[in-house]
């Protein structure tokens, strides 16, 4: 399947009869992602499901603690478990934060010059990696990144969107105004357009399929980073009503993958409507 000027297969693991694949990406700076295919996929086409990991991530977060290969292998769903930023770009100072640079490129397209010629995560996860596997239908699941990329669509890539504890409306939180500054030369006026849920969702009128869940003891909810109620506002203005964008406030829940691994079959059951 893969072609080895492009990829190279790194390693291979057996799990709930299906495979996953992990590989370097060869166009993108080290930018490595796995890929789940269950027993299915040997015989027949299967739909993709993208998983984008949060801030601090690499490819492997998602992968060995979300809970994800059970769910997807019994309704024979892929998954591809992307990078979060590239790797050994060279910008000066793109490791000093955590929040910020390596581990966290927000999956957009740098227009700051100084980011621009390597941190172009939305096309690497909307165009080169799709390109790259040769697949269509693609939904995708998790925090900010899933829901910009499925609500500024205009291709119907995607057909669903979920996310684990998302930051809702970046333009309006600390870590989204800290990234839209570093990496945008328009800062969050250049982001409102492509980049923030909240601001998306108001322009979208045509049906939509979202499922949203996140923690009451998430300390980043608490501290004002994600701002779900925002969201769900702005969604209902807009007319959608909770049949298209569910947003679940679950009790006692934090941000890690404990939270993730939990509600992981909720999020796969959901895809599973709309791809099978
Ligand atoms: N180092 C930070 C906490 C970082 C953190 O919690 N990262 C989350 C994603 S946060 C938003 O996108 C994560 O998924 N971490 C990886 C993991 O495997 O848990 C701090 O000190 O607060």
């Amino acid at each position: 399947m893969a072609n080895p000027e492009i990829l190279e297969l790194l390693s291979t693991n057996k799990v709930f009869d299906g495979e996953l694949r992990k590989y370097k990406f060869k166009a993108c700076l080290n930018a490595n992602f796995n890929l789940f295919l269950p027993s299915h996929s040997a015989a027949a086409h299967v739909p993709l499901l993208v998983y984008l990991a949060g801030l601090t991530c690499t490819e492997d977060n998602g992968a060995q603690k979300g809970g994800f290969f059970g769910p997807a292998a019994a309704k024979g769903i892929a998954l591809l478990f992307p990078d979060t930023s590239p790797r050994g770009a060279g910008v000066e100072g793109e490791d000093k934060d955590w929040d910020f640079g390596v581990g966290a490129g927000f999956y957009l397209n740098a227009t700051n010059p100084a980011f621009a010629k390597h941190y172009n995560m939305l096309t690497h996860v909307t165009l080169e990696l799709p390109q790259v596997l040769s697949t269509a239908g693609l939904p995708i699941v998790c925090g900010h990144g899933a829901l910009t990329l499925y609500l500024a669509s205009k291709t119907n890539q995607y057909r669903s969107v979920s996310a684990f504890s998302p930051i809702c409306n970046p333009i309006n939180c600390p870590w989204g105004q800290k990234a839209f500054k570093g990496y945008l030369q328009g800062g969050t006026t250049e982001a409102a357009e492509q980049y923030d849920a909240t601001e998306l969702i108001k322009k979208r009128t045509d049906p939509v399929r979202i499922l949203i869940d996140y923690g009451t003891a998430d300390n980043f909810y608490k501290q004002g980073q994600l701002l779900p109620e925002n969201f769900v506002k702005a969604a209902r203005e807009a007319g959608h009503d909770e049949s298209q964008v569910q947003v679940r406030s679950q009790d006692g829940y934090d941000h890690s993958y404990f939270f993730i691994s939990t509600f992981a079959t909720d999020h796969i059951n959901f895809h599973a409507e709309f791809l099978l």
